[in-house]
């Protein structure tokens, strides 16, 4: 079985590139192990503070966003960075050659009660000479590496640098990760969805139907029966996917009507439909394919429908009518 290093080490991109998965992978590792320690650490609960987004931040998701920030400051080939709990874009070095987006702990609702967690990280080129917010204004299709770290029963890596999804096992007593999935491919039917069913009454009628035809199952129009799983991490949720197929959707809502979406485009949406989209799923908002978005900030929300290719077409075909 090969591990990570060795993995990197032959695969068929830029050495400065190499160095910088392994930075955010070392770190995950770190953060692995703090998330383990829980209340050991004193390291669960909320702080006084909140994010840009007025969301109140918790202990972990600071020190883990400490912990990234640090080691991409530390790591040569990093222009800057933007994360979930970073207001603005922040400088890291000159002549680094990429911009990394991250959601330092994705699902931070589930610490306290010891369920799923993980960090999603994008790796965008630095083009521009000036680090400004719009340097990190590209599109998803323009990525050159996506991932995840899963912190569950095992620690795990999904990682894409356009050649396909493989995935990585942390070696609890080696602290290696090892190639355990050399290629992802998401099943293209499935009878499972993910959706937060208490927002249904605020979705728009396009999801309302879609959604009311999977739950009349064999009695309704889709002639099957579907199984329903909410992880409340969208990484749990989306590991899911690319282990053994789905549908994830995070729609529009008007429960908020400043807040019509929930999930972040940088630094969630676009890497997860990159990861997707390399095991041969599909990632939309239901009009446009996420990698095809052009952002207007680096906190923009979007809506979400990804997974097996034949189920998000069918939940297209709901909204083209
Ligand atoms: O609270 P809800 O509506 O179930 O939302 C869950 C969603 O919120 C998120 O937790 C947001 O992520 P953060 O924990 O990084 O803020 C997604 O991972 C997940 O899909
Ligand atoms: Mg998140
Ligand atoms: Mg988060």
């Amino acid at each position: 079985m090969q591990t990570f290093t060795q993995y990197v080490a032959g695969s068929n991109i830029d050495t400065s590139l190499k160095q910088l998965l392994h930075t955010l992978v070392n770190t995950s590792k770190e953060i692995s192990k703090a998330v383990s320690h829980g209340a050991l650490a004193g390291v669960l609960g909320e702080t006084e503070q909140q994010n840009v987004q007025g969301e109140t931040q918790k202990k972990l998701d600071i020190i883990t966003n400490d912990m990234l920030k640090n080691a991409l400051d530390n790591d040569l080939t990093v222009k800057g960075i933007a994360s979930e709990e970073e207001d603005y874009v922040v400088a890291a070095n000159e002549n680094g050659q990429y911009l990394v987006c991250f959601d330092p702990l994705d699902g931070s609702s589930n610490i306290d009660i010891n369920s799923l967690v993980g960090t999603i990280f994008s790796v965008l080129p630095a083009t521009e000479d000036e680090l400004t917010e719009a340097s990190f204004l590209q599109k998803g299709c323009n990525q050159v590496a996506a991932g995840y770290v899963l912190y569950g029963p095992s620690t795990m890596l999904a990682l894409t640098t356009g050649n396909g999804v493989q995935m990585f096992t942390l070696h609890p007593e080696t602290n290696e990760f090892m190639l355990t999935e050399a290629q992802v491919a998401i099943p293209v039917d499935t009878k499972e969805f993910a959706i937060n069913m208490s927002n249904q009454r605020f979705w728009q009628p396009a999801m309302q139907t879609y959604i009311n035809d999977l739950i009349k199952g064999d009695t309704g129009v889709r002639q099957k029966n579907f199984n329903m799983r909410w992880i409340a991490a969208m990484v749990g949720d989306v590991h899911r996917v690319l282990s053994r197929g789905g549908i994830f959707t995070y729609p529009a809502d008007t429960k908020n009507p400043k807040k019509p979406f929930k999930l972040r485009l940088m630094y969630e949406a676009n890497p997860m439909a990159l990861l997707v989209e390399q095991s041969g799923g599909l990632a939309s908002t239901g009009y446009e394919n996420i990698l095809d978005i052009q952002p207007q900030e680096i906190h923009q929300r979007v809506a979400v429908i990804l997974g097996s290719s034949n189920e998000v077409e069918t939940c297209l075909n709901y909204h083209a009518l």
